[in-house]
């Protein structure tokens, strides 16, 4: 039945839970009638009686059935589908997604224009929205009828993949939103420090050009800088975590990629053969232990507030789970979470820069624009995250970079718990998933001038037009742009993000001239179902800025 169950086509279910309730119904009945109870002369008869009786009574109540999954149908059928949609054809729509998600999403939108179409996946349909009023009713909807969380666990597996007590738990996201973001100005120096320090151990700045493998080592960078506000120092410059930080977050991607491709009865089987995660979570256990347990004497000590306290996520996290179940507070759980989190933030956070380093070393010319703004607002104002703020271009490039990347083809995606229908009429069943195709929105004329373009001042450029501070900003969400999402679900990590890569962008235009191995060449990304990745392998070249 679950087989069945992946099958993208509507039917199935109520016709199977009927068969259920047919037969059920008559074994009830038969029991009753004829096992339990003493049978007087006229008994068969009258038993046979009651069973026409019963069927004569299916026959209509059947027939309603079949008419109102007939007639749901055909609401779902309204939304045209890009491939076959019959039973089992569908899988090949299925497949040509993996394989070629974006040229897939971009025959909907030339074949449809706006409006909403659907997508085979192996285990549901995607319903593909992207006009304003679309999105924006998609991140109206409660999350009782539409749930980001569950689209989520769904797509990764998560419930193997993370090796998480309650994959539900996300009393963390409220930590990152709220605490994190409160506390940037504050951790400022320390991300700059971090930046300097991990840039200087990956990339020494030599007057010869060196040639690195740019995904890798900003991976690397990314997950140091990130680590310092999560653990703080000398956590966050210990080799083995960092190494198991970064192998968690690709294991939790791979794990549920993988899993993906069985049906739900024989992930249970196929999971200890993909997931090494339980020994991620036992080394992460360990190396944080010492640290939990200090910590957890000194709260019980001194309450809220003592000497040398430390200011970072750990901390945040552990007085947040004081809050929460005890099950939350054990040393193995704290250290699932900052793994978690770490989940969150290092993979997008490092394709982010990587993405916009390919840019930067494929159009080198961009780079003296960059480094004067950043050395004029530091010669007048020195490092702070005001300072930052002031740093339009970096903002822009990065910006427009995301722009045209970003990590998946698909964003905001929400599994419909209870049958949806917007406001145009357009019918979404329960159990299958909707979300918007962020290339419809990126690489729209009404939107962006010349779309396809990178053109690294364009956000600048609106912002110095227009006089309004904060509407062009990276870290703002609109539904013209999506990378971070918009609404309830939108990446509450994103301030921190966008503090962490201009710091990354600045420190790179002011320290080094960076090149492409082959010039011209913008390396390509990689793509597997909606998920794009920046070219893992391709080499950028630095040097000690001339
Ligand atoms: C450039 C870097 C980043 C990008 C592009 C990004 C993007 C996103 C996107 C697209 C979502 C889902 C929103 C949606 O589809 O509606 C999301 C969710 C999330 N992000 Fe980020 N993110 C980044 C960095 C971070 C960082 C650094 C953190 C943590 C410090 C973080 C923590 C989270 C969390 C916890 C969620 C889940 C929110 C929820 O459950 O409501 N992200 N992010």
């Amino acid at each position: 039945m679950r087989l069945l169950g992946m099958l993208p086509s509507a039917g199935y279910t109520l016709m199977g839970k009927n068969t259920r309730l047919v037969f059920e119904a008559g074994w009830v009945r038969e029991r009753d009638s004829i096992f339990s109870r003493p049978s007087p002369p006229f008994a068969s008869a009258l038993t046979m009686l009651d069973t026409f009786t019963v069927l004569y009574a299916l026959v209509p109540l059947g027939s309603v059935l079949y008419l109102l999954q007939w007639l749901r149908s055909l609401k779902y059928k309204a939304t045209p589908t890009i491939g076959p949609s019959a039973p089992l054809l569908s899988y090949w729509g299925a497949a040509r997604f993996l394989y070629d998600a974006k040229s897939v999403l971009e025959e909907g939108y030339a074949t449809h224009g706006t409006k909403p179409f659907k997508v085979a996946t192996f285990r549901e349909w995607h319903y593909v929205v992207s006009t304003p009023q679309h999105i924006d009713e998609l991140r109206r909807a409660p999350d009782d009828v539409m749930s980001f969380t569950e689209a989520a666990i769904d797509e990764f597996n998560f419930e193997y993949s993370l090796g998480m007590r309650d994959v539900r738990s996300d009393f963390h996201a409220g930590v990152i939103r709220t605490t994190l973001t409160r506390n940037l100005a504050t951790l400022s120096t320390d991300i700059y420090d971090e930046v300097k320090s991990a840039f200087a151990d990956v990339i020494p700045a030599t007057n010869d050009w060196t040639m690195v493998p740019a995904y890798s080592s900003m991976t690397q960078i990314v997950a140091r800088i990130s680590t310092r506000v999560f653990v703080g120092l000398p956590l966050c410059r210990n080799p083995e975590f960092l190494d198991l930080s970064i192998k968690y977050t690709m294991n939790v991607v791979t794990t549920g990629l993988i899993l993906g491709l069985f049906p739900d009865f024989l992930k249970p089987f196929v999971n200890p053969m993909v997931n090494t995660v339980t020994k991620l979570i036992d080394r992460a256990e360990h190396l944080l232990a010492p640290q939990i347990e200090e910590r957890r004497k000194c709260m019980e000590e001194f309450g809220d507030d003592w000497a040398h306290k430390p200011n970072d996520m750990l901390q945040w996290i552990m007085e947040a789970a004081v809050n929460e179940l005890p099950e939350e507070q054990t040393n193995r759980a704290l250290a699932v979470r900052i793994l978690v989190i770490g989940f969150a933030a290092l993979h997008s956070s490092s394709m982010s820069f990587t993405y916009a380093l390919y840019y930067l070393a494929a159009n080198p010319q961009y780079i003296l624009p960059l480094r004067q703004e950043v050395e004029t607002i530091l010669s007048d104002h020195g490092w702070s995250k005001a300072s930052l703020q002031k740093m339009r271009r970096v903002d822009s490039f990065l910006k427009e970079s995301q722009r045209l990347t970003g990590f998946n083809f698909c964003l905001m995606t929400h599994k419909v718990l209870q049958d949806f229908t917007f406001s145009d009429g357009t019918f979404v069943p329960k159990g299958d998933h909707i979300c918007t195709g962020t290339p419809m929105t990126h690489h729209k004329e009404e939107y962006y001038a010349h779309p396809r373009e990178f053109d690294p001042w364009r956000f600048s450029d609106m912002r110095d037009e227009t006089g309004e501070g904060v509407k062009h900003q990276m870290v703002n969400t609109t539904a013209d742009y999506l990378p971070f999402g918009l609404g309830r679900h939108a990446c509450p990590g994103r301030f921190f993000a966008v503090n962490e890569l201009k710091s990354m962008l600045a420190h790179v235009a002011v320290t080094y001239d960076v090149a492409l191995e082959k010039p011209g060449q913008m390396p390509a990304p990689e793509i597997f179902g909606s998920l794009i990745t920046p070219h893992r392998t391709a080499k950028v070249m630095f040097r000690r800025r001339q």
